[in-house]
């Protein structure tokens, strides 16, 4: 390949469709980067440049098999592999991240303290689990969620504010793009089979439930106790059980509302102890 040595470097078509050959041919992207970078592309400007060509392409074809199109999601600054992320008021620990599907597990979102206060405001509000009911847009109880739970206004109290303002900080996405926070208490026995969090296109009542604030395009499963046994979150399409450790939190997104995601999920049966949880979902606009 040829490649312009200027500054500006610009993506031409023809770059493009070298990428998309090379890529499609089996070279990583990787080995793509170093190859621009041998014929005198800037690192950082090939990195983008194939980033940003295989990104398009990807959704490109995902969307001529007829998934809905690609859009932005929050996510957190990994790109130099930091140990710890800035959350304002708070370090939190990157203890595990996945490029594909997006997860991350952080440490220490929420301190023991947090975690017992949380649990304390939410338990005399509990009731058993509703989730949205795709078909009508309205709410039903569900045999796949067996857990008792209720909703946090979005910054209700000084601890769920102080938590919004972490995830806002950490993902780079408007606190009121956020759901109000969720709190899950499992029995021994309970669990929450996998499922995925955005609604899917296909079921009638997704329309209405979109009009708040458009599509959930991420989430984070805040781990308010340890149980003694069971009630990891899992992923099954990729084997991956997240340990529920207090005050740790998964976080994941999914760029369009398609199982392609993989982002499949769901909570393990707790087989002793119980477990609590804090689900924060975010939108992919203002949440009325
Ligand atoms: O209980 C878990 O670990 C997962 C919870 C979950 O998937 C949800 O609240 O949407
Ligand atoms: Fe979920």
């Amino acid at each position: 390949m040829t490649a312009a040595t200027t500054t500006a470097q610009p993506i031409t078509p023809e770059l493009r469709t070298w990428i998309v050959e090379q890529a499609s041919a089996g070279t990583t992207a990787p080995a793509l980067i170093e190859s621009m970078v041998r014929s005198g592309w800037r690192e950082d400007v090939a990195v983008d440049a194939v980033e940003q060509v295989l990104r398009r392409h990807l959704d490109q074809v995902a969307q001529q098999q007829g998934q809905p199109p690609a859009v932005p999601v929050p996510d957190l600054a990994l790109d130099d592999s930091p140990r710890f992320l800035d959350a304002g008021d708070r370090q939190v620990e990157v203890l595990m991240s996945m490029a594909n599907p997006r997860v991350v597990l952080l440490g220490g979102l929420l301190s023991p303290g947090e975690c017992q206060a949380l649990i304390d405001a939410a338990r005399p509000r509990m009731a058993r689990s509703l989730t949205v009911a795709t078909a009508t847009g309205g709410e039903q109880v569900n045999d796949d969620r067996t857990s008792d739970g209720m909703f946090f206004q979005r910054g209700e109290g000084d601890i769920v504010q102080r938590l919004e303002e972490r995830i806002a900080r950490l993902t780079g996405w408007p606190i009121e793009n956020g759901e109000g926070l969720q709190v899950l208490h499992y029995r021994p026995g309970a669990e929450y089979k996998p499922h995925y969090d955005y609604f899917d296109p296909a079921e009638p009542g997704t329309p209405t439930i979109l009009r708040r604030g458009g599509q959930r395009v991420a989430t984070l499963v805040i781990y308010l106790n340890d149980p003694a046994k069971g009630g990891g979150t899992t992923f099954p399409d990729v084997f991956l059980e997240v340990a529920p450790v207090r005050g740790n939190a998964v976080f994941f997104s999914y760029e369009r509302p398609h199982p392609g995601t993989r982002t499949l999920h769901g909570g393990a049966p707790v087989i002793e102890g119980e477990k609590w949880i804090a689900t924060k979902w975010l939108r992919e606009r203002e949440f009325k």
